[in-house]
């Protein structure tokens, strides 16, 4: 038998540390030996199988009379996608097949594999086609639809089933051949998904990858020339590289000094400046004209970009998040000069780390207030009743989606 493709082995590999160890797709040791492009078609690959693991399992369970050995169901779960989404049957089960033969512990399910996915083959496509959208698991569902309601929630799940789009914000002028369209908030969304870095404006720092939603905070801060501005959560720095671009002052705060780097190679990149300060946020000092604090959270809000989130951990964390979003609010406003702006912000969808962060603050403080939001980009639907902005994924369906935020702009006095 031939060696199986190697994207298909590292996307195995991939939901193996998803699935069995929860951690994220994005830390995959072996897609570091992959050339880029079989590297991309793992992810791509992991990620699909991670956006439909329910319909597979719904469709595998129909041909296994007891869940076999999780590396083995990863095997026949990455199949049956492929199967079920047009992938040429003899390539995608050979390739499965000679996957399993390669483990010792493995090798004993090659006939299963060959056997159910040869099953697959042949009917799957059709009862994929009536097989529901996958659902996000429990833990996240049940406070979802409490929060937004089913209809919504729904919605959400639609989103997530079918991606994002790649959005570039601006440095400046809109390179020359790129091809997509400028949304009413000034973010460029890419009309096809591909290679970023081979983009006509890369190399010269024209733009950088940013999702329409999460350049919106940095917008809420207003005219910024000249101000001295904390970044106290920076990297990776989209919301820094904004700052610089705009002509402020920027201190970019971070705790991990290895998500600096990839802020440091970002403002090189595109020729802006910041100082940057590897250190915890909760001991950070000095005074600051504006400061954003787009703090640590569930990142539920990147479901769409990231599948693997709802499946390497079950929302233990929250929690802790929480109170270390209160915490960081409350410090991040003895740093604000008097008069000053403050954004707080966080990608998830869900309340207790958006809303009610906010409502408790102005509770804590009765110095603080909320500013009105102006901006004419505002769609009605995103103002929420807490004050400030709810984006959500299945916002701007029939452009796309967003990514899920809640952004809020406070003033002390
Ligand atoms: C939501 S991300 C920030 C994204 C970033 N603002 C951007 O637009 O690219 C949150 C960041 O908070 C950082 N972080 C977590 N705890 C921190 C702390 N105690 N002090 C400073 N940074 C912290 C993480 O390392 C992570 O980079």
């Amino acid at each position: 038998m031939s060696a199986p493709s190697p994207a298909r082995l590292a996307a195995v590999d991939l939901l193996d540390q998803v699935l069995e160890r929860g951690l994220p797709l994005s830390e995959g040791e072996r897609l570091e030996r992959l050339v880029p492009a079989e590297r991309a078609a793992a992810g791509r690959l992991a990620a699909q199988v991670l956006r439909n693991l329910e319909r597979a399992d719904k469709i595998l369970k129909r041909h296994l009379r007891k869940s076999p050995d999780l590396r083995v169901m990863n095997v026949l779960r990455l199949g049956c996608v492929e199967l079920c989404a047009g992938g040429a049957a003899h390539g995608v089960v050979s390739d499965c097949v000679e996957i399993v033969a390669r483990g010792k512990k493995t090798q004993g399910a090659k006939g299963l594999v060959n056997a159910v996915l040869r099953k697959v083959a042949a009917d799957g496509p059709t009862e994929w086609a009536k097989l529901r959208v996958p659902r996000l698991p429990k833990w996240l569902r049940k406070p979802l639809v409490e929060a937004w309601g089913a209809e919504a929630v729904a919605g959400m799940e639609l989103a997530h089933l079918q991606g994002a789009p790649v959005d570039l914000t601006m440095k400046g002028d809109l390179p020359e051949g790129l091809v997509g369209e400028t949304l009413p908030t000034g973010s460029f969304r890419l009309a096809e998904q591909g290679q970023v870095s081979a983009l006509p404006g890369f190399a010269e720092g024209a733009w950088w990858v940013q999702d329409a939603a999460a350049a919106l905070p940095v917008k809420l801060l207003g005219d910024v020339e000249g101000l001295s501005v904390l970044d106290m959560c920076a990297a990776p720095g989209g919301k820094t590289l904004q700052l610089a671009a705009n002509g402020a002052r920027v201190t970019a705060l971070d705790i991990s000094e290895a998500r600096l780097e990839r802020v440091r190679e970002n403002l090189e990149r595109c020729g802006l400046e910041a100082e940057l300060v590897a250190g915890d946020a909760l001991e950070h000092q000095g005074q600051y004209d504006a400061i954003l604090l787009d703090a640590p959270c569930s990142a539920t809000g990147t479901i769409r970009r990231h599948p693997d989130l709802p499946h390497a951990h079950e929302g233990e964390k929250i929690f802790e998040l929480m109170g270390l979003q209160a915490w960081m609010l409350d410090h991040a406003l003895s740093l604000l000069k008097p008069g000053g702006k403050l954004v707080f912000a966080t990608c998830s969808l869900i309340p207790d780390e958006g809303e009610c962060q906010i409502e408790e603050a102005l509770e804590r403080h009765p110095d603080l207030r909320l500013l009105p939001l102006e901006q004419d980009w505002i769609e009605d639907h995103w103002r929420s009743d807490a004050g400030g902005l709810r984006l959500r994924p299945d916002f701007w369906a029939e452009r796309g989606g967003l990514d899920g935020f809640y952004m809020a702009l406070l003033t002390k006095g």
